[in-house]
C-alpha cells in the first residue's frame, strides 16, 4: 500500500494581537485573534522529514506581530497583507488560509485611554488564496437578537410524537452567526461590515416570521439585494426557545408576559443563500469549523 499526501496546510493558530495606536494622547486599540496557514509544496516535509520548505510556524507568528507594528486597518486588509507576504516570499507557497477574529472595544466615558469590551458580536474574516484566486469571507458571531411578537410557527407535519402547539405569536430569539463571501478583495471592508450588519438587523425585525428558516431568508435576501459586493451568505442560528410560564398554579393568568428562557435543547437552523449564478467557490467554505 502506498500512502499519499492529499490536502494539507499548516501554520500558527490564534495569535492574540492587541495594537495600541499612541500617536496622540488619545489612544486607539485593535484586538485580533489571527491564524496563518500556508498551502503549497510541502511534500518533502511529510514524506522525508525535509524541512527546507517549512516556513516555521514560529516565523509565521513573528510575521503577524511585526506586521501589526506597522499598521492594522481592517482585519481583511491585514489578512491580505499576510497572504501577499508569504506567497511572494516563498516560491513554493502557492496559497493558504488566513483568518482573524476582531473583538470590539469602545471608550469608557469618552476617556482617552480607558476602554470597555463593547461590541456584542465578534467580527470574523477568512481569506483563502489558491494560486491567483482569492476568496474573502467575512462575518460575525454572537449577535443576540430577540423579537417579542410578529413570529409564529404553524403548518408543520403532525405525527404521534408531535406535542408542539401551533402559534401565530411567539418570541423569536437567536444568536446570529453569519459569514458572507465577497465578490472581490478591493473593497472598503469596514464600511461594508457595518452596512451588512445593519441590513441583517433590519431584516431580522422587518417582516412577520413564519419560522426561523424564513427569517434567515429575509435577512439573506436583504443583504444580497442591498450589497452587490456580497455573493453568498450563510447563517447558523439557534432557536432560543422562550416558553410561556404556566402560572395557573397560583391563580395568575399569563397573557404573554412571563417566559422561561430555555438554554437547551435548542433548534439549530443553518442555511446558505447565494445570488443566482454566484461564482463563489464552494471550496472556500472548507475549513470553516461547523456550518458557519
Ligand atoms: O422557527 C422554527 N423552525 C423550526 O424548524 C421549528 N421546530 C420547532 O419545534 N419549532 C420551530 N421553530
Amino acid at each position: 500500500m502506498t500512502t499519499v499526501l492529499t490536502d494539507n496546510q499548516y501554520g500558527k493558530a490564534e495569535n492574540r494581537v492587541v495594537r495600541v495606536s499612541r500617536d496622540t494622547d488619545r489612544h486607539d486599540i485593535i484586538d485580533l485573534n489571527v491564524t496563518s496557514q500556508l498551502r503549497g509544496d510541502f511534500d518533502a516535509a511529510h514524506y522525508e522529514g525535509d524541512n527546507s520548505h517549512v516556513v516555521a510556524t514560529d516565523t509565521q507568528k513573528n510575521t503577524i506581530f511585526a506586521f501589526a507594528r506597522e499598521e492594522i486597518t481592517s482585519p481583511e486588509a491585514f489578512l491580505l497583507k499576510l497572504a501577499d507576504h508569504f506567497t511572494s516570499s516563498f516560491d513554493w507557497v502557492t496559497g493558504g488560509r488566513w483568518a482573524a477574529e476582531e473583538f470590539g472595544w469602545s471608550r469608557i466615558n469618552d476617556h482617552d485611554h480607558t476602554f470597555v469590551r463593547s461590541a456584542p458580536e465578534t467580527r470574523t474574516a477568512v481569506l483563502v488564496r489558491d494560486g491567483d484566486r482569492d476568496t474573502m469571507i467575512s462575518g460575525f458571531y454572537g449577535l443576540t437578537v430577540m423579537k417579542t411578537t410578529a413570529s409564529g410557527f404553524a403548518g408543520y407535519p403532525k405525527d404521534k410524537y408531535t406535542t408542539l402547539q401551533e402559534t401565530d405569536d411567539r418570541i423569536l430569539a437567536t444568536d446570529i452567526a453569519t459569514r458572507w463571501v465577497y465578490t472581490g478583495t478591493d473593497l472598503d471592508f469596514d464600511a461594508l461590515y457595518d452596512a451588512v450588519k445593519a441590513t441583517i438587523l433590519d431584516g431580522f425585525g422587518k417582516e412577520y416570521s413564519k419560522a426561523l428558516q424564513e427569517t434567515l431568508f429575509q435577512m439573506a435576501s436583504a443583504v444580497l439585494d442591498n450589497h452587490p459586493q456580497v455573493e453568498q451568505i450563510r447563517f447558523s442560528c439557534p432557536n432560543k426557545h422562550h416558553f410561556l410560564s404556566d402560572l395557573a398554579f397560583c391563580g395568575l393568568d399569563n397573557p404573554g408576559v412571563v417566559f422561561y428562557a430555555a438554554d437547551r435543547p435548542y433548534g439549530l437552523i443553518e442555511a446558505t443563500f447565494a445570488r443566482e449564478g454566484s461564482s463563489a467557490s464552494a471550496d472556500a467554505w472548507t475549513g470553516i469549523a461547523g456550518f458557519c
